[in-house]
């Protein structure tokens, strides 16, 4: 029987600090690294640039098991090419984010998408950054965290975080926004977002992001034995 790698799965709710958090473990461990959410975020933005109807499973599902979509690692930043276009910028705004929740909430959508995910898990390990990695995704997964914070801190991170990268954003609409998509993720019929059965709550409101890294990679060494 050969091996099969190991997977640290980061799941919960936007602005948690997932993607600041895997990164870094990624970086710590040497290992491969999965931005599921990204692929829901790609999804979302072929719609919107073919004009396909977002209400329509039976139009999203061959775009999503067809999605022309490439990571590249640039020194050291994700890069997301989309159809040959660097998509990497466009796929963070407040519009794709909420397009890419309501794409994600379709079971055929899902499911298109799950193998193309699943090619991720490589030697030596993989850290699985989205919503349901550690519950439907890599449900063996031997290290499973489901990261979360107050929603008014993660739309204070988010605000900071887009107004960083030049974005005119207004923290009422951010914080709704916010509020709206944890509720149809939390909500909807298949792989809703919640904490797997056997994973690490770590609630990081009042935690820099120093301290969710060194606690995230302790639980992990100590759990894989590394
Ligand atoms: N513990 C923390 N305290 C303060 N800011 C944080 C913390 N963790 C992450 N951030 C910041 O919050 C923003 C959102 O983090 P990100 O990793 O993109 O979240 P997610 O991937 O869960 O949506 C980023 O600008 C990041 O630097
Ligand atoms: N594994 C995943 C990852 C993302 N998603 C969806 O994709 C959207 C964007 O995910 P993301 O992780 O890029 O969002 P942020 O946490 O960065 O705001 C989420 O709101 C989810 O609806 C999902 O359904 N399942």
């Amino acid at each position: 029987m050969t091996a099969i790698a190991p997977v640290i799965t980061i799941d919960g709710p936007s602005g948690a600090g997932k993607g600041t958090l895997c990164k870094a473990m990624a970086e710590s461990l040497q290992w491969h690294l999965l931005d599921s959410g990204a692929i829901y975020r790609v999804l979302a933005l072929a719609a919107l640039h073919h004009q396909v109807d977002i209400e329509s499973e039976e139009a999203l599902v061959p775009m999503a098991a067809h999605l022309d979509v490439r990571f590249l690692s640039v020194e050291g930043e994700m890069q997301v090419i989309l159809e040959g276009e660097d998509v990497t910028g466009e796929i963070r705004t407040q519009e794709v984010s909420n397009t890419a929740s309501r794409v994600a909430a379709f079971p055929r959508v899902r499911e298109a998408l799950l193998r193309r995910q699943r090619a991720f898990r490589e030697e030596p390990g993989l850290i699985a950054d989205g919503r349901d990695m550690g519950t439907v995704v890599f449900p063996d997964a031997p290290v499973k965290i489901f990261l979360d914070a107050s929603s008014e801190e993660r739309a204070h991170r988010r605000m900071l975080q887009l107004q960083e990268k030049g974005f005119n954003v207004n923290f009422d609409r951010l914080l709704s926004e916010i509020k709206e998509r944890d509720d149809r993720d939390r909500n909807r019929a298949i792989a809703p977002l919640v904490p797997a059965a056997d994973a690490l709550v770590l609630d990081s409101t009042s935690m820099s992001i120093e301290q969710v890294i060194e606690k995230a990679l302790d639980y992990a060494r100590h759990k894989l034995g590394i």
